[in-house]
């Protein structure tokens, strides 16, 4: 007599071997049986691949052995790989600490899930990637995919697009012509920024400098993007909304998620509910976009005579591009809005790094102050190109640069388009991520010395480029995909910081003392906004 399996299950404790027939769907428990031996079967082989993997299961089949010098690291964890790693906390300082502690800065293998990783922790083989041809293109994430990024210039992939995105760029949004043609308007938005500076200083006796320099950074790049300037008491609604898309944009580009390393985890486990939001997100960025780019357009028709384009804003330039340079619609969204992205944090969060340390060590800020007035005379405005001759400010921004990176493992990674070969033996087989642990290379004592101390003097002694030149201190990245927007930041900010020294005294507010600590987001921001007494000394 055939037995059913619920008797069988009755006289049996190991219950839940029975089942596993139902959960897989099959009808009889000689299939059960079998099933479960093919699953432990399954699990033991991953486990022996994973226990044989150096670098952990991404690196699995003698990946990481290709060339005469095999890439070791760590195995992290079964189907995981080092994702728990990596997933919290300030990724750059837990990856620097592996690399230095397993003396693999020159290359490590990791897995993120079932994606291979190599991060380079020295100035020579972070050399040789971001300049690697075989390197020029971005891995997506699902959140940058759903907010059209893939259309922009970060995260198009190598090719005639992103090459056409890439010569606009240069030739007309970031060439230094155009730069200087703004710069009265940079001019006017920083005095704006002293004004409010001096007015909050008043009103608490105290300023929470973060949220002076992201309302002058947003309307920096609202001007140099769409030509438009807000003032919060007149445009309150189409500010705040913009505020929470950019804010929502962040979050979503920012969040760690993990369906991007271990794709079956999003029928279970997405905590941001990131494709949601960005379905949400979407509409309302195309809208606002779209409704700029056809005011854009109605006031092309109605101009009769053209005026210089290097002081037209970017949507001007895009729209005045012909033949096979033209854009589509959406792809000027993307083009736009990434610009945004990537324009308002970096420069603000930047600035306020530099600041606190000046507020750190005031006697650094006294001599920058009389460096600034000796060039500067009294009252008078100095330019940028006179800015950019003054050497402490110059080596002050980027002794800021050094130590508190924006981007610490450069923003976003690369990925291998056929295997790299470097030059110590290793090779990076094709489709591996790349990352650069900037982060560790300016704080590795075998390149910088003292690298834990404020030190801008220097920088008076060496000549560094820090535009991506020099890999000891690159943290606008190399090669093909360097920071385009590299010249525009480094005006905005050196502006900044000069004006802010120049007008005010900066002190410690001692019930509100400056805390260094970091938080990782898209960018590495202070913790703790930074707030400070502001003491007027010189109109403006
Ligand atoms: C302090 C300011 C800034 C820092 C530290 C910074 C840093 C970076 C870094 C590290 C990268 C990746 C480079 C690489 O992969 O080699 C990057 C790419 C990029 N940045 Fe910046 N950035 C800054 C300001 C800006 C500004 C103001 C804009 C535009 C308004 C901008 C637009 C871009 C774009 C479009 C890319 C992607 C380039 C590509 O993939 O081809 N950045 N930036």
């Amino acid at each position: 007599m055939e037995m059913s399996a619920t008797a069988f299950v009755t006289e049996d404790t190991s219950w839940w071997v029975f089942t596993l027939p139902a959960f897989f769907g099959t009808e009889t428990l000689f299939d059960g049986c079998v099933l479960l031996y093919l699953s432990l079967g399954l699990v033991s082989f991953g486990l022996l691949t994973w226990a044989f993997s150096t670098g952990g299961v991404a690196w699995k089949d003698g990946r990481n052995r290709r060339g005469p010098t095999a890439i070791s690291g760590p195995r992290g964890l079964p189907v995981f790989g080092s994702l728990f790693t990596l997933s919290r906390g300030l990724a750059h300082r837990v990856l620097a600490s592996m690399a230095w502690g397993r003396a693999e800065t020159q290359l490590m293998a990791l897995s993120l899930g079932s994606t291979p990783l190599v991060v380079a922790s020295d100035p020579h083989t972070a050399r040789e990637i971001l300049t690697s041809p075989h390197f020029a293109d971005r891995p997506l994430k699902q959140s940058a995919k759903s907010l059209m990024f893939a259309r922009a210039i970060g995260f198009a992939p190598n090719g005639t697009y992103w090459r056409l995105l890439r010569r606009i760029a240069s030739s007309h949004l970031f060439s230094p012509r155009r730069i200087l043609a703004h710069e009265g308007g940079r001019r006017v938005e920083c005095t704006a920024m002293l004004r409010n500076v001096s007015t909050e200083q008043k009103l608490l006796g105290f300023v929470s400098l973060r949220n002076h320099l992201q309302a002058a950074s947003l309307n920096n790049i609202m001007s140099s993007v769409f030509g438009k300037r807000y003032e919060p008491a007149h445009d309150s609604e189409e500010l705040e909304e913009l505020k929470d898309m950019v804010r929502e944009g962040f979050e979503l580009l920012g969040a760690f998620n993990w369906s991007d390393y271990v794709p079956w985890l999003s029928f279970f486990y997405d905590p941001f509910c990131i494709n949601e939001r960005c379905a949400k997100l979407v509409p309302r960025v195309r809208e606002l976009v779209l409704g700029i780019i056809e005011q854009h357009r109605l006031s092309h028709d109605n101009k009769k005579s053209n005026t210089n384009p290097d002081h037209g804003d970017f949507v001007d330039v895009l729209l005045s591009l012909d033949g096979d340079e033209k854009l589509q619609d959406d792809d000027m969204i993307a083009v736009l809005w990434e610009m945004i992205f990537r324009g308002t944090d970096t420069t603000a969060l930047l600035t306020e790094w530099v600041m606190a340390e000046l507020i750190l060590n005031p006697e650094k800020q006294e001599k920058l102050r009389g460096e600034i007035a000796s060039a500067a005379g009294d009252g008078a405005a100095v330019t940028d190109a006179e800015l950019a001759k003054l050497p402490y400010l110059q080596a002050v921004v980027k002794e800021t640069l050094r130590v508190h990176p924006p981007g610490p493992l450069l923003s976003w990674a690369r990925l291998s388009t056929s295997d790299v070969q470097l030059s110590n033996g290793m090779v990076i087989p094709a489709e591996t991520t790349a990352m650069v642990n900037m982060w560790a290379i300016t704080h590795d004592p075998h390149v910088w010395e003292d690298p834990l101390a404020f030190r801008p003097e220097r920088f008076l002694t060496a000549d560094v480029d820090v535009r991506g030149s020099d890999l000891r201190l690159a943290p606008f990245g190399s090669g093909r995909r360097v920071c385009p927007g590299k010249n525009l930041g480094l005006v905005t900010v050196t502006r900044w910081v000069a004006e802010l020294v120049r007008s005010f005294e900066w002190t410690e507010d001692p019930t509100r003392p400056v805390d260094l600590s970091e938080v990782l987001k898209l960018s590495c921001e202070m913790k703790h906004t930074l707030s400070a007494v502001a003491t007027q000394i010189k109109e403006f």
